[in-house]
């Protein structure tokens, strides 16, 4: 796999590190509160698990699976609901966990469906913010990195569902989704 890539961004130690800063913040800025961790499959699964480790509150976790990639690397207008939470969000201060905040469809989705079903507070935090990948307008509360407009795949982000146990965000080499 390293063969594909033709950059590493992000090393484990780099991601533990923003891990550790954000989880601090969050134990900060929601001293006194529960709130509900959602994280956003499959992407965010490692990301979740380190962050989490990082957050000094009782807190909850439910995961949510949609979908809007279907394979590429650009989003399909599309976006679908494959597996809905479990839980009740209303009342709830909820903390969306995102491994990618690229074009924004998804988290936009996402903020409206919870808004939607009651939530008292939605914030996001990510491991990647994409800024000039936007094309909707919304915005990252919380991000690990300010990621460069290419396409990046590990530690949670797949290319045609592979590279996702990569252990470093890297860039995709140009060669692979273009043959
Ligand atoms: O800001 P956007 O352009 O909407 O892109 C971000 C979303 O796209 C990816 O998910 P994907 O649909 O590929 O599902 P996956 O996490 O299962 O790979 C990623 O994990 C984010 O959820
Ligand atoms: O750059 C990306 N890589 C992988 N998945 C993604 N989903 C949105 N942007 C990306
Ligand atoms: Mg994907």
């Amino acid at each position: 796999m390293d063969n594909d890539i033709q950059e590493v961004l992000y090393d484990q130690e780099s991601i533990q590190k923003a891990a550790e800063r954000l989880g601090k913040q969050i134990t900060q800025d929601y001293a006194g509160s529960t709130p509900l961790f959602l994280s956003v499959l499959k992407g965010a699964y490692l990301w979740t698990a380190d962050l989490l480790r990082e957050v000094d509150l009782y807190a909850e976790l439910e995961f949510i699976k949609i979908s809007s990639y279907h394979g590429g690397v650009s989003s399909s207008d599309e976006i679908t609901l494959v597996t809905d939470v479990r839980s009740d969000v209303r009342g709830r201060d909820v903390i969306i966990l995102e491994d990618i905040v690229d074009t924004g469809q998804s988290l936009l989705f996402l903020k409206e469906l919870l808004a939607k079903r009651g939530a008292k507070s939605i914030k996001v935090a990510t491991l990647l913010d994409k800024i000039e990948g936007r094309k909707v307008e919304v915005d990252a509360d919380y991000a690990g990195f300010n990621v460069r407009n290419e396409f990046v795949v590990g530690y949670g982000l797949d290319y045609e569902e592979h590279y996702r146990n990569l252990p470093y965000v890297g860039i995709l080499k140009k060669e692979v989704y273009t043959k």
